[in-house]
């Protein structure tokens, strides 16, 4: 014999309360069974509200009673193509008389409100059995309240076993197929109608189980079972097959609407199993629940939350030791009636704090202040300090106790996401760790933490690019040729969430379709870069990358605030590195601080791993001597390519025309862009070192250096050609090439033109080479090499995008 009950969603319809019979029916056909049901979806709560608005002398509690009238019959009729009933009727006759009885005497007690109550499951059962017989099953309807029997705790009654179990004896002999129940109901000794409170449906079908011996109970309801996370949260979320019930009650506690636990320990006293099942999927997966069960891999099962929580904390000297001040701490919540979610307490017994919801927030304050009166007028103890809009993410696993580092791994991912706990609780159990969190954090958290414990599923990756130009382009085009890919083979999910140019701006938040990114920017807001951060920070994603595509000086001015906000940044742009010293260390600083990362291997030599490998070598130890190198691809480019037969300045613009150059090329020849470099690079070795310490020799002629804008700067390159035709004919005439090379030896830096003869290896540089020549401790006869490519869209956008994986990975 099997207990199925069924939940108000399951039986909130025409359509609904069809697919429930024919589920029973099937299942009669090879067992007899036990059906329990809730009041039709959403009624019970109608019922709550119609009688407290009669209790306040609010008369439209008669027109929501026509409503409820209406909403019943229409169902009814459906299902049985009957438009009148005299039991409906008279339920609804019974409802309307309690009613204006409460009205009159303004007074509503629980004892009343659990026989208003009691209509909806009453009406949901006579329906159902109504199609039932209709449909040919052999079927009884049953009323509750004449088996079970409860004490007069009206509105959460207990049940009394004694008169219980004799009543249910009698039911051992009956014969019928189908044997139907209102859920939630249930009466006293005196005959007096009372509900079993919440979870009320699940008990009635639990205590069923347990007093007829059911093989199986099934509680049917609107989804498959118990989640790995709050689904609507988490879209990663998982479904739970199995789960013992010390994790049911620890998921459930948090939030999870799909059980309510203790309703269901009747059942688990005499170890019968329990399938959690979908009414609109009922072939589909289900959740187990058994006593004892133990799969003995998987650590956390589960990340439950609960909203709308505020926490309360006491602090004072006068608390260290004083044995009751809990005990009237708890006494005086218990006696306003405001339960406590969660206690957190330093052994240093310096404060204590608890958890509660939100909405017992004026009561609880109310009771901790008049308890605790004499103590905060003597100054023994501070007044209570009430934080709101809270939190609480929770693990579960009953696996927990046995594996070290599961906290601190939760700490650490919640801290590099810039998620800031406000007090934790871990009970002697160990089957939960809880953190109270900013509630604006909760979906971050929740995600970012089920990514790091249920490490089969995808890392999303959330991407904000500023900057669509050259690099910018090719950056998006790498993203999208390759996400696919990126998902598949190593489980990343790389997402472009915001894009801006100077002008507009466009966000998706489950990440954009790279094909359309031109035509749907175009669709976007006018925005500058702060009304960008500002929706990105408001959208408050888990691993969100903030990329800078620009060459813009007020975009890298925002870095600083990312990166202490716990977000990361990627950029080529190398404005922020080359600030004063103090400023990069503070970029350097809060990376640390807020676990954020600042990456900007793109600066120095596009994707070559010229900083990286500087990283490398300064961590394991390894010391930079000296330096010596080409770093700027629009100058090699440049001097590889001019031999006086066609004017410098249409190089200029070929290389330009490449994406070699900066935005503005008067950076790259008047040697700003190889200092710049160079800078970069003495600081990552480890060393404080300015721009001004520099020194730098411009090969450019004076004028050019002058000019006002790009147009009278290439007009002043060609009043100029001699000057750059002498300098190829004074390099060629010693059959050396001419190189921009940046050097630092000795603590001394410097940049400039210089003609390199073949034994160098500066001389053999292709088009748009860079290199790079580390003299370290480790490699001091020979230096240790990179060269390549330093310029262009297509490899920076590889580096940038190298940045973001390196982000991913860790
Ligand atoms: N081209 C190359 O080989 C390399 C370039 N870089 C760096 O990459 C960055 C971008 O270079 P390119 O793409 O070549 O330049 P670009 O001029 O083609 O693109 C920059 C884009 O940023 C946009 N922009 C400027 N201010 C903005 C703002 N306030 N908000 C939004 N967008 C803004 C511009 O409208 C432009 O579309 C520069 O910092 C450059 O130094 C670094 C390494 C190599
Ligand atoms: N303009 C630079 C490229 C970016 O750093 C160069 O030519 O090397």
């Amino acid at each position: 014999m099997k207990v199925m009950k069924f939940g108000g969603t399951s039986v909130g319809s025409t359509d609904a309360i069809k697919q429930v019979v024919s589920i029973v029916e099937k299942a009669a056909q090879t067992s007899q069974v036990y059906v329990v049901v809730s009041a039709v979806g959403g009624v019970t709560n109608q019922l709550v509200s119609l009688s407290q608005k009669a209790a306040i002398r609010d008369k439209s509690y008669e027109e929501d009673i026509a409503q409820l009238k209406t909403q019943h019959l229409e169902i009814f009729e459906v299902l049985t193509g009957s438009t009148t009933d005299e039991f409906i009727d008279h339920i609804f006759t019974q409802l309307t008389e309690v009613c204006k009885g409460v009205f009159l005497l303004k007074e509503l007690t629980e004892r009343t409100k659990d026989y208003i109550l009691s209509s909806g499951e009453r009406l949901s059962s006579y329906m159902v059995n109504a199609y039932m017989e209709k449909q040919g099953l052999d079927v009884q309807l049953f009323d509750a309240r004449e088996y079970i029997i409860t004490d007069k705790k009206f509105g959460g009654a207990n049940v009394i076993w004694q008169p219980t179990t004799q009543n249910f004896e009698a039911l051992k002999e009956n014969k019928k197929q189908v044997n139907l129940f209102p859920g939630f109901i249930a009466s006293t000794l005196d005959k007096e109608t009372a509900t079993l409170g919440r979870g009320g449906s699940d008990y009635t079908a639990s205590l069923i189980a347990n007093l007829l011996k059911a093989d199986e109970l099934e509680i049917w309801t609107d989804v498959n079972g118990l989640m790995t996370a709050d689904p609507r949260l988490v879209r990663q979320a998982k479904l739970l097959e199995h789960v013992s019930y010390e994790e049911a009650l620890e998921l459930s506690h948090f939030g999870a609407k799909v059980l309510y636990p203790p309703s269901i320990q009747p059942a688990l006293d005499v170890n019968i199993p329990i399938a959690i099942r979908n009414t609109f999927d009922p072939g589909g997966p289900q959740t187990y629940v058994t006593k004892e069960w133990q799969d003995g891999q998987t650590i956390i099962r589960g990340i439950s939350s609960i909203k709308d929580v505020a926490l309360l904390t006491l602090t004072g000297p006068s608390m260290v030791g004083i044995p009751n001040f809990s005990a009237r701490l708890f006494k005086a919540l218990s006696d306003a009636k405001v339960n406590v979610i969660l206690i957190t307490q330093a052994s240093s017994e310096h404060s204590i704090c608890v958890g509660i919801s939100q909405a017992d927030v004026v009561l609880a304050q109310q009771a901790v202040d008049e308890e605790f009166h004499t103590e905060v007028m003597l100054r023994k103890i501070d007044p209570v300090k009430i934080e709101t809009d809270l939190c609480i993410v929770a693990l579960v696993g009953s696996n927990m106790r046995d594996h070290v580092g599961i906290s601190g791994k939760m700490f650490s991912t919640l801290g590099t996401n810039g998620v800031s706990i406000k007090a934790i609780a871990q009970g002697s159990s160990e089957r939960n760790i809880s953190v109270v969190i900013a509630q604006n954090h909760l979906k971050k958290a929740l995600n970012t933490l089920h990514e790091s414990f249920f490490l089969s599923e995808l890392k999303k990756i959330n991407l904000f690019v500023v900057g669509v130009g050259n690099v910018g382009k090719a950056f998006l085009s790498q993203v999208r040729k390759q996400q696919a890919m990126l998902a598949k083979e190593f489980r990343v999910d790389i997402q472009v969430v915001g894009i801006a140019n100077s002008k507009q701006c466009y966000f998706e938040e489950q990440g954009m379709d790279l094909t359309k990114w031109t035509e749907l920017l175009k669709t976007g807001d006018a925005c500058d870069i702060d009304g960008f951060i500002e929706r990105m920070k408001a959208l408050n994603l888990r691993n969100s990358v903030f990329i800078d595509i620009t060459a813009s000086k007020s975009i890298s001015a925002v870095y600083q605030g990312l990166l202490e906000s716990s977000i990361s940044v990627v950029t080529p742009n190398k404005i922020a590195a080359t600030r004063e010293m103090e400023k990069y260390l503070s970029l350097k600083w809060a990376t640390k601080k807020y676990g954020s990362q600042f990456l900007f291997e793109t600066n120095v030599a596009a994707g070559l791993p010229v900083i990286s490998t500087m990283n490398d070598l300064f961590k394991s130890g390894d010391k930079v001597n000296s330096i010596q190198a080409v770093l700027s691809g629009t100058l090699n480019y440049l001097f590889n390519n001019y031999d006086g037969t066609k004017p410098f300045s249409s190089i200029v613009k070929d290389a330009k025309a490449l994406g070699l150059t900066e935005p503005d090329p008067r950076l790259d020849l008047s040697g700003e862009d190889v200092m710049r470099k160079l800078l970069i690079l003495i600081r990552e070795s480890g060393r404080k070192f300015e721009m001004d310490q520099i020194a730098q020799v411009s090969f450019l002629p004076e004028a050019c250096e002058k000019a006002k804008d790009l147009d009278e700067f290439y007009d002043l390159l060609d009043a100029n050609e001699a000057h750059f035709q002498q300098l190829y004919a004074d390099a060629n005439a010693e059959d050396a090439q001419l190189r921009v090379v940046a050097s630092f030896k000795n603590g001394e830096a410097k940049v400039g033109l210089e003609k390199v003869q073949k034994s160098h290896p500066f001389y053999f540089l292709e088009g748009k080479d860079n290199i790079v020549l580390f003299y370290t401790e480790r490699y001091d006869e020979q230096p240790l090499v990179v060269k390549g490519a330093g310029a262009g869209a297509a490899v920076t956008a590889s580096g940038i995008f190298a940045d973001v994986l390196r982000i991913a990975n860790s």
